[in-house]
């Protein structure tokens, strides 16, 4: 009797960063994975050679989002997760319209993952009980606020928001969770001063990396029972 080929996990952003280093987990598990990439990083040929499927999408139009829907549903007829990880960090700033920032900001952390879920959610379905997940990629601003990037902090409350709204809908077969981060990761451009005072915002007084996130999405995939939960990554960051 052949072995049944386990089904996929949806990646979205799969291309650098936090997307890439879940990829490359749920691969090094012999874990099929699906990812959309914007930009043909080198990564993604790596991606490729490791068994991934890799799907460029630009999630800047409804169209797009749906376009890519459609290649998911070409490529798999059924998926074991999905994780929306894509998003841009956008301050508002002087040289983009407030509207510009807003809707931007509201396409990818809103658009996408509501029409995803949407053409998406017969795949996770009919595996069985609590077979499938979704996972909302939040932000520690949700519960703050912030001046510096106010679109940005809405945009990623209303995804927190639908976490609860899409596991009262897909329950019991599908579970919904938000992972809220805080400090993850630096980027490359941060400099000594930036890393300093980002550090001693929380009480752990690192930038942990990528592992503390795939450990919590290994957790959250395990249990039959979590959902409409936000959990927040923060290094004791609200306690400050
Ligand atoms: N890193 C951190 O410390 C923190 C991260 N988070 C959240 O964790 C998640 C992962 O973070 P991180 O790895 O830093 O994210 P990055 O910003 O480094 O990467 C996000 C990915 O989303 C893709 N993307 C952005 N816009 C679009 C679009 N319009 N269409 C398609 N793809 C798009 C990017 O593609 P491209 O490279 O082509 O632009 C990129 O691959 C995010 O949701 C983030 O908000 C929250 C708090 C802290
Ligand atoms: N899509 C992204 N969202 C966020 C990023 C990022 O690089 N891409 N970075 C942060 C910061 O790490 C911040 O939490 C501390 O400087 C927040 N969101």
């Amino acid at each position: 009797m052949g072995h049944k080929q386990p089904l996929p996990i949806l990646i979205t952003g799969g291309g650098r960063r936090i997307g890439l280093a879940l990829a490359h987990h749920f691969l090094n598990l012999h874990q099929p994975v699906i990812v959309s990439y914007r930009t043909e990083y080198p990564a993604i040929a790596t991606l490729r050679d490791a068994g991934a499927v890799c799907i460029q999408a630009d999630f800047s139009t409804d169209d797009g989002i749906l376009a890519f829907a459609g290649q998911v549903k070409n490529e798999t007829p059924g998926l074991r997760a999905i994780i929306h990880n894509a998003s841009a960090w956008m301050p508002e700033k002087a040289d983009t319209s407030l509207s510009d920032t807003l809707a931007g900001m509201l396409q990818i952390h809103v658009h996408a993952p509501y029409l995803l879920n949407h053409a998406l959610a017969e795949l996770l379905c009919g595996h069985g009980h609590a077979a499938g997940d979704i996972i909302h990629f939040t932000d520690y601003v949700v519960e703050r606020g912030s001046d510096k990037h106010i679109a940005y902090a809405a945009s990623k409350a209303a995804l927190d928001n639908m976490t609860r709204s899409f596991a009262r809908k897909l329950a019991p077969e599908v579970k919904v969770n938000a992972i809220a981060p805080s400090l993850i990761l630096f980027n490359e451009h941060d400099d000594a001063d930036y890393r300093q005072q980002a550090l001693n915002k929380s009480l752990m007084k690192i930038a942990p990396g990528e592992k503390e996130v795939i450990d919590l999405i290994d957790y959250i995939f395990s249990s039959c029972y979590v959902t409409g939960r936000s959990f927040g990554v923060d290094g004791g960051r609200p306690l400050r």
